[in-house]
């Protein structure tokens, strides 16, 4: 019986193909590897899955790889394009990846080349990016959920790019699913056409046919020929052990083999190319790439730092005009990161060299810190983005540095006297993000901070709890709408330094998960800030010094000699654990010192013996105390920083 189907099946697939003696099934053609090589230009269709965080991407992405062959249906694999260990750790895409899938539709064969794009805010580059080398994006939305802040932002990126949309709404199957709701959502808020939506459950796989469908229909080939000179846009990279760099690219035009030369149109540096691969997913050579394909390029590029992400390739001897280069994303967030060992500065900047490859945004600068020693001061876009690194460089690189508390850039507006600007290069305006360089408050006319235009989602119920923490957070609101009976768009001016830290949390938390957070760069304005410093028994110590608003002084004062006093282990000395603002003490610890009685085992006997070893302790604590700064325990350093 199960023969009998398994042959129909089989039957049923090789009219569809119409390739009928040559493969008999979908396996079979996945197996051909010239199958991707040969398909018309018009057979391939380039496209992203773009949704809010959570909405299905990586299950769908998993659903349309088992019906295409290119994952065995009941593997058991999930998220399979989620192959880095942090993304399988906190179920999260932090990387766009990409997936050629061969598909056979109305006779003909496909090849879908897929990307799997992040849906956190922080890794919103990965997404534009991928959104360059595609022509369409299948729109996820959560039946439950509906439309979300990422949906919204995400949506007016990719028709800002021209890309044909395909809205899906996935998540079908749960209980509390309102489909019909999220249509009428999709068409007042994106004038989305209801019949144009597709319904599907990604986890059952209901409705992927469907989808596949839409995708071979309605999303237009690439804008690519075959006959003009080759041109590949290069729009991700990592660094392999055994072949230096490896460079995913869009092949625009032409065609490339391996041996050819290829020359970056960025610093005119040639590269030999020596293996060309499509990913499917695992790695697949071929011996070229044509138009309209993405694929792998390995070409002995061996300095990390060479692989720049938007750049254009041609091939040696026939110049072309570049590719659009991509808008580099400004880092939000600047955090120190030091090695826990002198001796380990140099495999940890190789190690972040390394990984800056494969996460283009990070910027990096070299610091010193007298404490910590020799680091780096990186630049994030996120502070999410800066978690996800750091576990990326412990996980895959086994490095483990010590972070300091980030920090956002602030500008300061310097008095116009030429004694004062002397000060600052005779520059009247200067940027600092490390509280090392706050200038001298005498000197400084005005403070300005960065600040994000946040739009927030949240259902009715828990609008007064979001109001309240906006608010709290320094937030100026610029619009209220509703979108529905039930739910509540804000936009509100927030200060950068308030969101980075657990922001996203807190609208969660107040939320029950149901109200979503998205945010876009805005001006800078005037503000009131101070440089809070951290003294123990008087001495600066110059890496738990912040920068913050005035208000909020107190309370991060108070909260950091706390976890002080609660971390620094009682020594022989008394220890006091100071904030201060300029001179004045704004909060204050005391870590009492342990009393030895040295005069114990003194039975009664002679006073003046008594008096001489007290007198002796005595000088020792002065002693100490002088030194109580550097007894401090590296580690403590390490523990109130990370965070
Ligand atoms: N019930 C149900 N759950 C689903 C469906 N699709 C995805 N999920 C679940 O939703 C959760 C998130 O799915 P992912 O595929 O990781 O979502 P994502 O959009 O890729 O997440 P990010 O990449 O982190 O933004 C997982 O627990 C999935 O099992 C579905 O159709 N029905």
């Amino acid at each position: 019986m199960l023969k009998i189907i398994l042959r129909t099946h089989n039957r049923s697939f090789q009219r569809l193909i119409g390739i009928t003696r040559k493969y008999s099934s979908y396996e079979d053609l996945n197996d051909d590897i010239n199958n991707y090589i040969n398909v018309k230009t018009e057979n391939i269709r380039n496209f992203s899955i773009i949704a809010h965080v959570d909405h299905g991407k990586s299950t769908l992405s998993d659903r349309l790889m088992e019906v295409t062959g290119a994952l065995k249906k009941g593997s058991g694999k999930t998220q399979v394009l989620d192959t880095l260990e942090v993304e399988q750790e906190r179920g999260i895409t932090v990387k766009a990846n990409c997936v050629s899938l061969i598909h056979k539709y109305e006779n003909e064969v496909y090849l879908l080349n897929l990307i799997d794009t992040p849906g956190h805010v922080d890794f919103g580059n990965e997404v534009a990016r991928s959104l360059s080398a595609s022509r369409g994006a299948l729109l996820l939305v959560d039946a439950n959920h509906g439309i979300q802040a990422q949906t919204l932002a995400n949506y007016h990126l990719a028709t800002s790019k021209n890309l044909k949309i395909i809205p899906v709404i996935n998540k079908i199957d749960l209980k509390n699913a309102h489909p019909e709701r999220v249509t009428e959502d999709l068409l007042m808020m994106l004038n989305i056409d209801p019949d144009d939506v597709l319904k599907i459950s990604a986890k059952l796989g209901i409705g992927i046919d469907k989808v596949l469908q839409h995708i071979c229909k309605k999303i237009p080939p690439p804008i690519s020929s075959k006959d003009l000179p080759f041109r590949a846009h290069l729009f991700d990279s990592w660094y392999d052990k055994y072949r230096g760099a490896l460079n995913l690219m869009f092949i625009k035009d032409g065609e490339i083999t391996v041996d050819q030369e290829i020359v970056s149109c960025e610093n005119g540096k040639g590269y030999v190319v020596r293996s060309l691969s499509i990913l499917t997913p695992e790695e697949r050579k071929v011996d070229r790439l044509v138009a309209g394909q993405i694929g792998l390029i390995g070409c002995n590029m061996r300095n990390s730092q060479e692989a720049i992400i938007g750049d254009t390739y041609y091939l040696k001897g026939t110049p072309v005009q570049p590719l659009e280069v991509f808008k580099k994303l400004k880092p939000m967030v600047f955090a120190g990161i030091y090695p826990q060992d002198q001796s380990q500065h140099l495999a940890l900047k190789s190690a972040i060299e390394k990984l800056v490859l494969n996460d283009s945004c990070v910027t990096i600068q070299p610091d010193t810190s007298p404490a910590l020693g020799h680091g780096f001061r990186l630049g994030f876009l996120g502070l999410l983005h800066l978690e996800v690194f750091v576990q990326r460089l412990e996980q895959e690189h086994q490095s483990s540095p010590i972070i300091t508390a980030p920090n956002v850039t602030y500008k300061m507006k310097i008095q116009d006297i030429k004694g004062v600007l002397k000060h600052y290069n005779g520059k009247n305006q200067i940027e600092i993000s490390n509280p090392k360089h706050f200038p001298d408050p005498q000197h400084v006319e005005e403070y300005f901070e960065p600040t994000v235009m946040a739009t927030l989602i949240t259902p009715a119920k828990f609008v007064g709890a979001i109001i309240g923490l906006c608010v709290e957070k320094r937030g100026v609101q610029i619009k209220s709408i509703n979108l529905d009976h039930d739910r509540i768009l804000l936009k509100y001016i927030l200060p950068l330094n308030e969101v980075i830290i657990d922001f996203h949390d807190q609208v969660k938390s107040l939320s029950s998960g149901f109200a979503s957070f998205d945010f876009e760069e805005h001006e800078y304005v005037s503000t009131h800030l101070i440089k809070l410093e951290i003294l123990l028994n008087g001495s600066p110590v110059e890496e738990l010094s912040n920068i913050c608003h005035v208000r909020s002084s107190d309370q991060i004062a108070r909260n950091l000699v706390a976890k002080l006093k609660e971390l620094i282990p009682r020594q022989m000395v008394e220890i006091r654990i100071q904030a201060c603002i300029g001179s004045k003490v704004i909060a204050r610890e005391t870590l009492k010192a342990f009393r030895k009685d040295v005069t114990q085992w003194l039975y009664g006997g002679d006073v003046t013996r008594r008096k001489k070893l007290l007198k002796q302790q005595a000088e020792g604590k002065k002693k100490m105390r002088q030194i109580a700064n550097i007894q401090v325990p590296r580690d403590t350093f390490i523990k109130v920083l990370k965070r």
